[in-house]
């Protein structure tokens, strides 16, 4: 029988400072995914058709073999025994999540990806299982989890035993080889399944007044690039700095009414900022200049994910917030463009028609 549905996956915010690899929250950004599956399924095996709006649509490949939402979606399916796509499926993507700033943009393709192919094989995994999968793709929690999850979420990495953790190590092309059959000589090979409850979750209040400026500089910075500069290691006082913060951020953006003088500090980070600052003109004045004392409303303010976005949480004046960020960013040559955004609980969804 033929099937349509929808996928819809929201943005996402990591890090919120100090929790590094550990914390996001969903915004209401969005990509959505209208798919169509027809009833009968032809000889032929025709590869999905992609049709792609809004932002990346110059830049996205749409060969599904490439792609990066319809890869994922096929490691789902070969880990289950499907070893290609459904015939003739049809992909509308609707994409509102800019690439390469710090929003999430590939922790939303690939949990569209996990529900794609959840819903193409009607496979029926669990939440759990359909983290595993995300995970062997992004490999660090924080924006996947949120993406699924939805709201302000925290989450752990299993600690995994010796057998597991090479089969969560393997490289990243061999659990999405970018060709198919006829190109690549290890297509044959079944791919690495992820081993069973790597991911651990738990969602954290949000205070309905908290909203999101999102100050979006006018450049791409790829997550890995910018995660190349991180150090190996820590000194103690510098992960004391943030576990100290973290423990309060988590439930003071639980709290009505917030109270700026507790956020401003608790966003501040010493394990990622510091060093991105180089990839990122602009930052370190944007986020010592714009306090709760200069700008009545704000509560705290740091680097989205890997940036090069700026997340400002507020209450209220939102507009003076993200003008005086754009002047500061102008006086280093970097534009922006700057959003209001909600943090909601809604989590990804799929919506069968
Ligand atoms: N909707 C999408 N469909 C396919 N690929 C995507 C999509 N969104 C993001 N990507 C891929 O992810 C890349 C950006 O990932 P990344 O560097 O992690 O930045 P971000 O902070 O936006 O997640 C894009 O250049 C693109 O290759
Ligand atoms: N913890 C990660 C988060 C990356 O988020 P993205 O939205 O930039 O992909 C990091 O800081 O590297």
């Amino acid at each position: 029988m033929a099937r349509k549905f929808k996928i819809t996956v929201p943005a996402t915010s990591a890090n919120i400072g100090p929790g590094f690899d550990v914390v996001g929250l969903s915004l209401s950004l969005q990509l959505t995914l209208d798919v169509s599956v027809p009833g009968q399924e032809g000889e032929d095996r025709t590869p999905p058709i992609l049709r792609y709006n809004g932002e990346g649509a110059a830049e996205v490949p749409l060969n599904p073999y490439k792609n990066l939402t319809t890869r994922v979606a096929l490691y789902v399916l070969r880990c289950n025994d499907i070893s290609s796509f459904p015939s003739g499926v049809e992909i509308d993507v609707n994409n509102e999540i800019p690439f390469g700033r710090g929003l999430g943009s590939s922790g939303a393709a690939v949990i569209a990806g996990v529900l794609l192919g959840n819903e193409l094989g009607q496979l029926g995994l669990p939440q759990e299982r359909l983290l595993d999968f995300a995970l062997m793709v992004e490999r660090h929690p924080d924006n996947v989890t949120a993406a699924l999850i939805g709201g302000f979420v925290g989450s752990y990495l299993r600690e995994l035993d010796q057998a597991a953790t090479e089969a969560a190590s393997v490289p990243l092309s061999e659990v999405l080889p970018e060709y198919p059959p006829d190109v690549d000589e290890n297509w044959g090979l079944s791919p690495p399944p992820p081993p069973e409850g790597i991911g651990h979750f738990v969602r954290f209040r949000w205070s309905p007044e908290i909203k999101a400026v999102a100050i979006i500089p006018r450049f791409e910075l790829s997550t890995a690039k910018a995660r190349e500069v991180l150090p190996a290691q820590y000194d103690r006082k510098d992960v004391i700095f943030n576990l100290q913060r973290l423990a309060v951020l988590t439930t003071a953006l639980g709290q009505s009414p917030p109270d700026p003088g507790l956020i401003y500090e608790a966003m501040k980070d010493r394990m990622h900022q510091p060093y991105r600052k180089a990839l990122i003109p602009g930052l370190p004045e944007v986020t010592s200049k714009i306090t709760p004392s200069t700008h009545p409303g704000l509560l705290g303010i740091c680097l989205s994910g890997a940036g090069p976005t700026i997340l400002a949480l507020a209450t209220s004046g939102f507009d003076r917030i993200a003008e005086d960020a754009r002047t500061i960013f102008l006086q280093r040559g970097v534009e922006i463009d700057w959003q209001i955004l909600k943090v909601s609980g809604a989590s990804s969804v799929v919506q069968v028609s």
